[in-house]
């Protein structure tokens, strides 16, 4: 199904057509703080927004996630790495994200698979035909509305994912442990994902302060989505 077709019916109903935004960048850039942020705003404008992540947002997508970041699927290698993210993203399009969006509410993803052409793909090594197969298995040639990629330094971002551990005192998971070198190719690639999406893909400086990434992030939905300004309250 062509989650766009959805889209149509939903606008000729007088709404604000319903969306589907995702979230990429390195690890700890502030991805799922701005995910709360834009669905509290949007559920303020009466929008109903689903928040979702990626690997997981569904039962088994969770348990292939569970078993990606905290098992040892390195043994395997980045291509089987690859295919078990794939199978995540297939049942969380099929099972939570089209179905959300056929029935009117937008969908706000903290990753997708930018991610796996990020991390698997252009950064661990992973052939560039199997990424592409796999995304066309599991999108079917659809794609998010609108990616926005939050950028910042890497040494900066391992501060902020330093200070959570302390708060939250869960260990860093296989991603998190790798060296800054990894980091700063992966931040990198998600660069270089965004030249080459240029409609898709909105790249947001993420070294502010929350309120400051919060307001940028909506300026670029505005940007995208002109019919929003129908449904816009004061913040
Ligand atoms: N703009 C910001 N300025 C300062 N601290 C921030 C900002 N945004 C988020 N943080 C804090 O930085 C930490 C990481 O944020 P968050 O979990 O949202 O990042 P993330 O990109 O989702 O991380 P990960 O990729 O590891 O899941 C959290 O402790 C959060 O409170
Ligand atoms: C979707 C996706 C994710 N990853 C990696 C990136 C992160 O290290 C973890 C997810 O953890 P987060 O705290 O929710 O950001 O998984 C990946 O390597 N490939 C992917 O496709």
């Amino acid at each position: 199904m062509d989650w766009r077709l959805s889209n149509a019916v939903a606008d000729s109903d007088g709404g604000v057509v319903p969306r589907f935004i995702t979230f990429e960048g390195g690890e700890g850039v502030g991805k799922s703080t701005q995910v709360r942020r834009l669905a509290a705003r949007l559920a303020r404008m009466g929008i109903d927004a689903v928040r979702t992540r990626e690997p997981g947002g569904t039962p088994k997508a969770e348990g292939i996630r569970s078993f990606i970041l905290q098992g040892k699927p390195e043994s395997w290698g980045v291509g089987a790495e690859a295919v078990l993210f794939a199978a995540a993203r297939l049942d969380h399009v099929n099972a939570l994200i089209a179905p959300s969006l056929a029935a009117g509410k937008w969908v706000i993803c903290d990753r997708f698979a930018d991610s796996t052409r990020a991390y698997q793909g252009l950064t661990g090594g992973g052939e560039d035909r199997l990424i592409d197969a796999l995304e066309s298995l599991a999108l079917d040639g659809r794609e998010p509305d609108l990616t926005l990629i939050l950028d910042m330094d890497p040494d900066a971002a391992f501060e902020r994912r330093r200070q959570r551990a302390l708060e939250d005192g869960l260990p860093a998971d296989r991603f998190e442990k790798e060296d800054i070198d990894f980091h700063r190719r992966l931040r990198d690639n998600f660069l270089a994902i965004a030249i080459s999406n240029p409609g898709r893909c909105v790249v947001l400086s993420a070294e502010n302060d929350e309120d400051t990434v919060e307001a940028e992030v909506w300026a670029a939905v505005r940007d995208h989505f002109p019919d929003l300004a129908r449904r816009e309250r004061p913040a």
